[in-house]
């Protein structure tokens, strides 16, 4: 029997979730976006079998409703699908990086007869929009799901069971501990790099060799600045309480290394980057298939007349197959960045060693 799953916000993570699922043949998803043009592009790329800008037609066959709209769109949701006809059993889950206060709106709001299960994939981008969706971006990553005491330990299993065709380790947490926890890995790392980026940027207004000396551990560092400043405002909003705390803890542990140097302390400074190294270190490496960014190479190309057709000739002479080429930025009129997305990994490799060689200099990430 065909299962129907309403997508509600076909951006990246809706648009992910929808190439995930739609590779079992008995899954029709059908999207609802404020934007058609959004639901055009969807459309377009294979990512829904029918779209529309109508809610109630897109939930009315829906035996699963998927939000996945930014964070205060999942409340208005939520109020707007108590309102409309939905078919018996639905099971209504959302995909918002916060979950305490979503959990708790639904509970006091959704009818009995409804379902709703807290959820939130553990993996993401700073880029946003169905044109950057995956069907692999879940895959070995964590998907919590927040059902409560009072869900049905079915309906929690017929989600899981569903979701785990994203190849996502599906996992359950309470909604307060999934913010705790999330606040401290996600958000809070999402304020220190724009925070850093927004101080280095008010110097660099004085000595513009701030953003040109701007290398390697700086786009590591803040690599998420260029996240959607408006998913970020909603997050901050939704888990004020965690995050208020963090940032307490945060100036302590800040304070404590000022300290440090101000004392010359040189053991205990070699020991605080000993200890984040060893925890780093140990972090769980997501394995993941073919997600187009990790066969990405980034090169600095001096601005001459025909310098990306001698890259693309010395790839071509070696049968590197790459699948996009795209030039991202022009530095102070002498370079540029040329990103080349390789079709394989052994292509990325064989095009890093040659394009090295050919004394490029190329990095793999941005
Ligand atoms: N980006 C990430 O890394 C990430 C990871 C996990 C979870 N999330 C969560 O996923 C949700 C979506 O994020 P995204 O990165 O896919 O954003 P996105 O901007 O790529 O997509 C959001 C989509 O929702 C649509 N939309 C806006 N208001 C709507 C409404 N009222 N009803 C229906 N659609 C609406 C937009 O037009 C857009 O197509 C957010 O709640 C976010 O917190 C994001
Ligand atoms: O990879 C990124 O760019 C992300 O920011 C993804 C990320 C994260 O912080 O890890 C961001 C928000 C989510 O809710 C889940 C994942």
């Amino acid at each position: 029997m065909k299962t129907t799953i309403a997508i509600i916000g076909v951006g990246l993570i809706g648009g992910s979730i929808a190439l995930a699922l739609r590779q079992n043949p008995q899954v029709r998803i059908v999207g609802f976006d404020v934007r058609q043009d959004c639901l055009d592009k969807a459309l377009t790329l294979g990512v829904l079998h029918a779209g529309t800008t109508d809610l109630q037609t897109a939930v009315r066959e829906a035996n699963v409703i998927i939000v996945s709209a930014p964070v205060e769109q999942i409340y208005k949701t939520l109020d707007r699908l108590t309102t409309l006809s939905l078919q018996p059993g639905v099971i209504i889950t959302d995909v918002g990086s916060t979950k305490s206060g979503i959990v708790r709106y639904a509970q006091e709001r959704m009818p009995r007869e409804v379902t709703f299960i807290g959820g939130h994939p553990m993996a993401g981008s700073h880029k946003s929009g169905v044109e950057a969706a995956s069907d692999r971006l879940f895959e070995n990553a964590y998907y919590v799901l927040t059902p409560t005491e009072e869900t049905e330990e079915d309906q929690v299993e017929r989600l899981a069971s569903l979701l785990s065709l994203t190849r996502a380790h599906v996992v359950r947490m309470n909604p307060d501990e999934h913010d705790q926890v999330v606040g401290s890995v996600s958000h809070f790392p999402h304020i220190l790099a724009s925070a850093l980026v927004n101080l280095v940027a008010s110097y660099d207004d004085g000595n513009a060799w701030h953003h040109r000396l701007a290398a390697g551990g700086f786009r590591d560092i803040t690599r998420i600045a260029s996240s959607n400043p408006r998913m970020w405002r909603d997050v901050l909003l939704n888990n004020r309480d965690h995050l208020l705390k963090i940032a307490e803890d945060w100036s302590a542990a800040l304070n404590n290394v000022v300290e440090l140097i101000e004392e010359r302390d040189a053991d205990r400074i070699e020991e605080f980057f000993q200890t984040a190294r060893d925890f780093r270190e140990g972090l769980p490496e997501r394995k993941k298939g073919a997600l187009p960014p990790l066969y990405d190479l980034y090169l600095d190309i001096p601005d001459h007349p025909g310098e990306i057709g001698r890259i693309t000739t010395l790839i071509g002479a070696k049968e590197i197959n790459i699948t996009d080429i795209q030039i991202r930025e022009t530095r102070e009129d002498t370079l540029g960045v040329l990103r080349i997305t390789f079709r394989s990994q052994n292509d990325l490799e064989k095009g890093e060693e040659l394009l090295h060689y050919f004394g490029y200099k190329v990095y793999r990430r941005e």
